[in-house]
């Protein structure tokens, strides 16, 4: 099995945990029911990897609630006996949080699938762990409403409470930060908590520390999360997607910056590469397109709106050497730009079966994108890695999948260190290592030097205050 960075995070590993015992599996089948325990090999394996390219061990068992309680009992009863849990959502994290780096148990919440609680009039629901963004969309469209945060896998809405995702629509609507109202937490020790209070779903409070925004981003470190209220939206009048090429980077990026400086309320404004538009073309088949830095953007409102903001976009990329721009798309051409977009990442991954991808995640202030999406090209190039970079760029957001050769050790050193650079120099201009895959275990070692030693301390006696033993999700997020 391939191993990433294998000696760092175990290194880092500083408490001692007890293995899972039979005696542990046979308390666990009996608290939960045979159903509900797996030790197949076949299902660890799967419990053991996310949609990175970390693959460090397998859990020894795979425990699947179906309820809070029973969350909470087994909870309980790996803290009694000081054994490391890690919830999972779908798996399709980028940052390695749900591989184990020990015997642990691996809390499968899909079966907690039930949509609690629908207020139209209030645009909000409530919705256990394995509920997925697609589900909830699918559920939500009768009744007009949408969910707008929309990573390109179908993750689980929790398993992005817990990462704090975003998306395509962030630069819009805001990322999980900004659209979850209350979640229900249970802690290591099997306490429920309500971040907000239960069953409270006002869009403001003044209530004391903000412990809904605590919990989203901690990669299941801090609490296991089983169910979220979240805000809803309708789904609008209209909505228009246009693309526009060019024959630069900058141009598009220029672009970018000045339709956020302009404060045009975009709906999407997505950049890809030459190489990225090579490789998607090839994919899913964007014939109509050529290879060249481009712009996926959506527009939503009334007519008038939209053709305003057609009007002002377009003059903005024109005066920044873009093409045509190309907003009369039929729907069929619509749905495959959105589609081909989200599923970017699966046309990197066919362009090198033999290579396994590292990807960044860095976001900068709007003003520094085009100075750094142009040094971490340079970066890139220096290092002779294939590294296609696309994004969520109205954000100031965007990945470069570097591709590697995982049998060459000294090769996987250097794209972690590429990778590294490119973080740094986000630092450097005043951004983050990560918008939206977050920490896990790629990123932990740069977090200080992002958020400075004061502010980790504080993060690590919040972890001692809720989680004494360590139990939860060890070894991630915090070195
Ligand atoms: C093709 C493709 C495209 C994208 C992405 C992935 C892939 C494969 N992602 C990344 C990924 O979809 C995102 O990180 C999700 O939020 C992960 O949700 P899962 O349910 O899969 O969590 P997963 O099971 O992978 O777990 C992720 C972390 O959260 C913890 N966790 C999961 N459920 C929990 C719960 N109920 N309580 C507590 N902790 C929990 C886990 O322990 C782990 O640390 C992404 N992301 C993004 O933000 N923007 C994007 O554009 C994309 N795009
Ligand atoms: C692998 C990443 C590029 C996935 C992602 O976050 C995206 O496509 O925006
Ligand atoms: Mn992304």
């Amino acid at each position: 099995m391939f191993t990433k960075q294998l000696s760092t995070p175990l290194k880092l590993i500083k408490r001692c945990y007890n293995r899972v015992t039979p005696e542990i599996i046979s308390s666990l089948k009996h608290q939960l029911g045979e159903g509900q325990i797996s030790t197949s090999q076949s299902v660890r394996e799967h419990h053991g990897k996310d949609e990175s390219s970390i693959r460090i061990t397998i859990p020894d068992v795979v425990v699947f609630p179906q309820t809070t309680k029973d969350v909470s009992m087994v909870l309980k009863l790996c803290n009694h006996n000081e054994i490391p849990v890690i919830p999972f959502g779908t798996g399709t994290g980028l940052a390695g949080g749900v591989s184990p780096l020990m015997s642990c148990v691996s809390m499968d919440l899909t079966k907690m699938d039930q949509i609690v609680d629908l207020h139209v009039e209030d645009f909000d629901v409530t919705v256990q762990p394995g509920v997925t963004r697609k589900q909830i969309n699918n559920y939500l469209k009768d009744y007009g409403l949408m969910f707008p945060v929309d990573p390109g896998a179908d993750a689980s809405l929790c398993g992005m409470a817990a990462t704090s995702a975003s998306g395509t629509n962030a630069v819009k609507y805001g990322t999980m930060k900004s659209n979850v109202l209350n979640m229900e937490v249970v802690l290591a020790d099997g306490t429920v908590i309500h971040t907000a209070g239960k069953g409270r779903r006002s869009r403001k409070s003044a209530a004391g520390y903000n412990l809904t925004n605590l919990f989203i981003g901690t990669e299941g470190t801090l609490g296991v999360i089983t169910s979220a209220t979240l805000k809803l939206y309708g789904i609008p009048e209209m909505k228009t997607s246009a693309v526009c090429q060019f024959k630069t980077v900058g141009g598009a990026i220029r672009s970018t910056i000045e339709v956020i400086q302009n404060g045009i309320d975009i709906a999407r404004i997505e950049f890809l590469d030459e190489m990225s538009m090579r490789l998607c073309k090839r994919y899913s088949k964007l014939d109509y397109m050529s290879e060249e830095p481009t712009l996926f953007l959506e527009f939503q409102g009334s007519q008038k709106t939209i053709e305003d903001y057609i009007e002002l976009t377009s003059q903005i990329t024109k005066s920044n050497g873009g093409g045509e721009f190309m907003y009369t798309l039929k729907q069929e051409d619509t749905n495959q730009l959105w589609a081909a977009r989200h599923n970017y990442f699966y046309a990197v991954l066919a362009s090198s079966p033999n290579k396994k991808s590292y990807t960044t995640d860095v976001a900068v202030p709007i003003s520094r994108l085009e100075q750094v999406v142009e040094e971490a090209r340079e970066i890139i190039n220096k290092s002779g890695f294939l590294g296609p970079i696309a994004g969520h760029v109205g954000d100031g957001n965007f990945h470069a999948i570097l591709l590697f050769n995982p049998a060459d050790a000294e090769e996987v050193q250097r794209c972690n260190h590429v990778a590294h650079e490119i973080s740094k120099l986000a630092l450097r201009h005043d951004g983050t290592c990560t918008g939206e895959h977050g920490i896990g275990l790629e990123k932990k070692l740069i977090l200080p030097e992002e958020v400075g030693m004061e502010s980790v301390d504080v993060m690590k006696k919040l972890k001692m205050a809720l989680d004494p033993k360590g139990i939860l999700n060890p070894g991630k997020l915090l070195a």
